[in-house]
C-alpha cells in the first residue's frame, strides 16, 4: 500500500504515526487509511561502521527505511529500531522518524502536530525521550502520545477489552470509559513474527523446495494468505480431513527466487491451521508459556473491577495484522464463552442459584490492522482534540516531564 498523498489523500495539519515493532502504518489524519505501510526498518551504512569500528563517524545521510531498506542489504546493515512495541534504538528510531516525516509524508514538522502511538507498558522516560526528539529535533508544533488500545477503541465505545496481536507483541487491554486498567493488562510473548517462524520451522522440516533467501517472506505469505483457526478447536478432526485428502484443505504456493527468478510450487497443508493454533496452544512455540489465549483474556477480565466485567465480555475488540486469521473472532468468542459458562454452572450447583448469563462478543472489522492508526486519525477531528496534545510553547517552557504522564493511565479505581 505504498501511496503518496499526490494520489488524492487529505493533507490536514495532523500527522498519525503508528511505529510497530514489524510495520510502521502512517498518514494524515482524516482519512481512512494510512498512506503508508512500511517496515519498521533502518538500513544504515554508518551503523555498521559504528559496530565495526565502535566510532561514531559525522553526520549521516546515507541510511533509508521501510521496503527501501531491502535493497541495500549488501551496502548496508539492516536493523530493527524496535523491540516487542518498544523503542529499542533511539538513533536509529530518529532517523526512521526523520525519513518518515520528510521523505514519507512530506510534512513541515514546524506546521505539524503529531500523534504517535504507544504499547500500554512504555516506560515513562520513552515518553519524554519522543517529545524531546519531537520538539528539539524536529521543531514539531504539536505531540500527543496516545496509547495503541484506547485508540482502537475510539470508533466502539470506550469501555472494551482490546486485544493487540501485531508482529512482535500482543496485549491484552481491558478500558474502561476511556481508561487503561493499567493492573489488569496482561502481556502475551507470542506474535506474528513467531508464527511466521514456526511456519517457517514446518516447512523446512518437510523438506520443501524453497530458496533459502526467500523463505522467510514465503512462509509469511503462506500465513497470511492461507492461515486460518479451526472453528471447534478439534484439532485431530482437522487432521484426518488432511489426511482423507477433503477437498480445498491443502493448498499450492507459487514462488519465485528473488535471485535466480525461478519459479517453484509448494504443498501447503497442515500448516495452515498449526501457525494460528499457537494462541489456543501455545506450547507448540515453547513449552514455558502454557496459557492459551482465552483464558488470559478472562483472567483479565475477572480481575477488573466488578462493575465493568459485563461490559468487556461484550466488546472484545481485535487490533493488529495477527488478529486477522479466517476464524479467529469465532474460536475466541466460544472459548471465552465456553469458560464462563463453565464458571457459572459450577457456581449454580455450589449454590443453587442460576446467575444470569453473559454474552461474549469479539467484534471483527475489516480494517482491524489499521484499528490503531485510524483511532488517532479520529481522534485528531475531535474539537477537544486542541486541548489534548502538547504545544512546542509548553516544551520550551517546561521541558520534556509534559509528556511523563498519560492521562489514561489516571488511577480511576
Ligand atoms: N491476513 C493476515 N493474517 C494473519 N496475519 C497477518 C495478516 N496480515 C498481516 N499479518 C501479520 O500481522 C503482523 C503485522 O501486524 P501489525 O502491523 O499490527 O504489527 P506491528 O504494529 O508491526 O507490531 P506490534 O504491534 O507487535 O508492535 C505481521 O506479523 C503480519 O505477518
Amino acid at each position: 500500500m505504498q501511496q503518496t498523498i499526490d494520489k488524492g489523500f487529505y493533507q490536514s495539519k495532523v500527522c498519525v504515526i503508528d511505529n510497530g515493532t514489524g510495520f510502521t502504518k502512517m498518514g494524515w489524519a482524516g482519512n481512512t487509511e494510512p498512506q503508508f505501510d512500511i517496515p519498521t526498518v533502518v538500513a544504515d551504512h554508518q551503523e555498521k561502521q559504528k559496530v565495526q569500528m565502535s566510532k561514531n563517524t559525522n553526520e549521516n545521510l546515507d541510511y533509508y527505511i521501510g521496503y527501501e531498506a531491502y535493497d541495500y542489504t549488501k551496502s548496508h546493515n539492516i536493523f530493527y529500531p524496535m523491540k516487542s512495541g518498544i523503542v529499542e534504538n533511539w538513533d536509529l528510531m530518529e532517523k526512521f522518524w526523520h525519513r518518515s516525516i520528510f521523505d514519507y509524508l512530506r510534512a513541515e514538522p514546524d506546521e505539524t502536530t503529531f500523534i504517535l502511538t504507544e504499547p500500554p507498558m512504555n516506560p515513562p522516560e520513552n515518553r519524554e525521550n519522543i517529545a524531546e526528539i519531537f520538539f528539539e529535533t524536529f521543531n514539531a508544533k504539536g505531540l500527543h502520545i496516545s496509547v495503541q488500545a484506547v485508540l482502537s477503541l475510539f470508533s466502539t465505545g470506550l469501555t472494551g477489552m482490546v486485544l493487540d496481536s501485531g508482529d512482535g507483541v500482543t496485549h491484552c487491554i481491558p478500558v474502561s470509559d476511556g481508561y487503561v486498567i493499567g493492573s489488569c493488562i496482561k502481556h502475551i510473548p507470542l506474535a506474528g513474527r513467531d508464527i511466521t517462524q514456526f511456519i517457517q520451522n514446518l516447512l523446512k522440516e518437510r523438506g520443501e523446495n524453497i530458496p533459502a533467501e526467500d523463505i522467510k517472506k514465503v512462509a509469511r505469505e503462506v500465513k497470511e494468505k492461507y492461515g486460518y483457526c479451526i472453528g471447534d478447536g478439534d484439532l485431530i478432526k482437522e487432521f484426518q480431513a488432511y489426511d482423507r485428502g477433503e477437498k480445498n484443505k491443502f493448498k499450492t504456493y507459487y514462488g519465485k527466487s528473488s535471485v535466480t527468478k525461478e519459479k517453484y510450487t509448494i504443498d501447503i497443508g497442515y500448516e495452515r491451521f498449526l501457525g494460528p493454533e499457537m494462541f489456543f496452544h501455545p506450547e507448540f512455540l515453547d513449552g514455558k508459556w502454557r496459557s492459551p489465549i482465552d483464558e488470559i483474556i478472562d483472567k483479565s477480565i475477572q480481575t477488573s473491577p466488578v462493575d465493568c466485567r459485563k461490559k468487556l465480555y461484550q466488546n472484545i475488540i481485535l487490533s493488529g495484522g495477527s488478529t486477522l486469521f479466517d476464524g479467529f473472532a469465532q474460536r475466541l468468542e466460544q472459548q471465552v464463552q465456553l469458560r464462563i459458562d463453565s464458571r457459572l454452572q459450577k457456581y449454580e450447583v455450589r449454590s443453587g442459584f442460576k446467575p444470569a448469563s453473559i454474552k461474549v462478543n469479539v467484534t471483527q472489522n475489516p480494517f482491524q490492522r489499521y484499528a490503531v492508526w485510524q483511532g488517532g486519525s479520529l481522534m485528531a477531528l475531535q474539537p477537544q482534540f486542541e486541548k489534548v496534545y502538547h504545544t512546542r510553547q509548553e516544551y520550551f517552557e517546561r521541558g520534556p516531564s509534559i509528556a511523563r504522564y498519560n492521562a489514561v493511565f489516571q488511577p480511576q479505581y
